[in-house]
């Protein structure tokens, strides 16, 4: 049964949602879910992963130490977990997440509401995430939502208060959305900014990427609030040739999540600049990530194309591009941005 709506209010209601990917963010997603009272399946790739959910409540390669909800459920079998969901979260990597849905499309229960929680820009078609669902699975654009904030997995499923953005063009949908997870601890706020939320997400892990190469070199707090403030400005810039709302970025989708994964060592984004910063190859680092996803590794190089298609300046997504897939050396990086033609704020 999909899409239950309460018959006397006409409500739209959310109680069973399938999390189809056991990674950081989709377990901890799925946790949130279930401390809010929703039914939840969560799909693991690996049957052990799946197996050790069910049987001792724990992640242990990608949470450990956190103790999973007893009513959350686990199973390494795409159409158990999609069997019955009003909702299906997609907590995929950005450059997999079209493979990863044609293959589950056969099995989407009708009217499902679907949503990203990938923070990236497909390289391959420069589309985003929601995009990319929208043609995948041949539904209207208001059928898909995504989550997008300051959301470091580790501290969510600690338990520490965040806020985040959920953003979708059908009010009545995300508002069901909004109500399936909200928890003491999580509180998510509703937007119609699909654009603006969606280069924010994929942005700000470039600009993380960035923070993480200067503090790898050693530099300090100034260096990160100028990459912070201009990595926002350039990215503003690419959201407004995009149609974006200017007032997403300043919001937690925008300024909220991009200081949330520049400054923190927990985000996997600037860890990786940071070893690349120290002197590391991108295989080295690559290597040193155990399989995680970085995804300004690959989004850089989307989103420099992206700029270049709509005319828009982004000078640290293509220097970091440049560092990632050039071999250019860090140091000369540093004095390439600041050496650029001078200009007005
Ligand atoms: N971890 C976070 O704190 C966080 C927070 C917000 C958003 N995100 C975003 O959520 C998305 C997922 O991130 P995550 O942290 O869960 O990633 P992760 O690397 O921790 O896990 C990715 C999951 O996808 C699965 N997967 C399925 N098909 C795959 C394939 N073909 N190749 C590789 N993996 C495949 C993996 O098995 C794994 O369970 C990313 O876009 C990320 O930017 C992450
Ligand atoms: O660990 P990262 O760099 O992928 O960042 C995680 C989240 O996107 C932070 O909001």
């Amino acid at each position: 049964m999909a899409e239950r709506v309460v018959a006397e209010s006409g409500e739209r209601r959310i109680d069973r949602v399938a999390v189809l990917g056991a990674g950081s963010w989709g377990t901890t997603f799925a946790k949130v879910l279930a401390d809010a009272g929703t039914q939840v399946c969560l799909w693991a790739r690996r049957a052990h992963v799946a197996e050790t959910v069910e049987r001792k409540r724990v992640n242990e390669e990608y949470l450990p130490g956190v103790t999973l909800p007893g009513t959350l459920k686990a199973t390494d079998d795409s159409a158990e977990a999609l069997s019955g969901a009003d909702a299906v979260v997609l907590a995929v990597p950005s450059q997999t997440l079209r493979e990863n849905l044609a293959s589950w499309r056969p099995l989407l229960p009708e009217g499902v509401t679907l949503v990203s929680l990938a923070k990236g820009v497909e390289l391959s078609t420069l589309k985003r995430m929601s995009q990319v669902i929208a043609e995948v699975a041949d539904v209207a654009a208001d059928r898909v939502a995504v989550v997008s904030g300051p959301n470091l997995a580790k501290e969510i499923a600690l338990e520490q208060p965040t806020a985040t953005v959920l953003a979708c063009s059908d009010h009545d949908r995300v508002v069901a959305l909004q109500r399936a997870c909200s928890t003491g601890y999580f509180r998510p706020y509703t937007n119609t900014d699909l654009v603006g939320v969606e280069v924010a997400g994929a942005c700000k892990n470039v600009i993380a990427l960035a923070c993480g190469v200067a503090s790898g070199l050693g530099y300090g707090s100034n260096t990160m609030s100028t990459l912070i403030t201009r990595g926002l400005a350039e990215t503003g810039r690419l959201g407004a040739a995009l149609g974006a709302d200017p007032m997403t970025f300043a919001g937690l989708a925008g300024m909220g999540d991009l200081a949330a994964t520049c400054i923190s060592p927990l985000s996997r984004n600037r860890t990786f600049g940071e070893r690349l910063g120290r002197g590391e190859s991108l295989a080295e680092a690559q290597r040193a990530a155990h399989g995680q996803v970085a995804e300004g590794v690959k989004s850089c190089t989307a989103l420099r194309e992206l700029a270049k298609r709509h005319g828009v300046e982004m000078p640290i997504a293509e220097v970091v591009h440049r560092v990632c897939h050039e071999d250019l050396d860090p140091v000369p990086a540093a004095a390439e941005l600041l050496g650029r033609e001078p200009k007005p704020e």
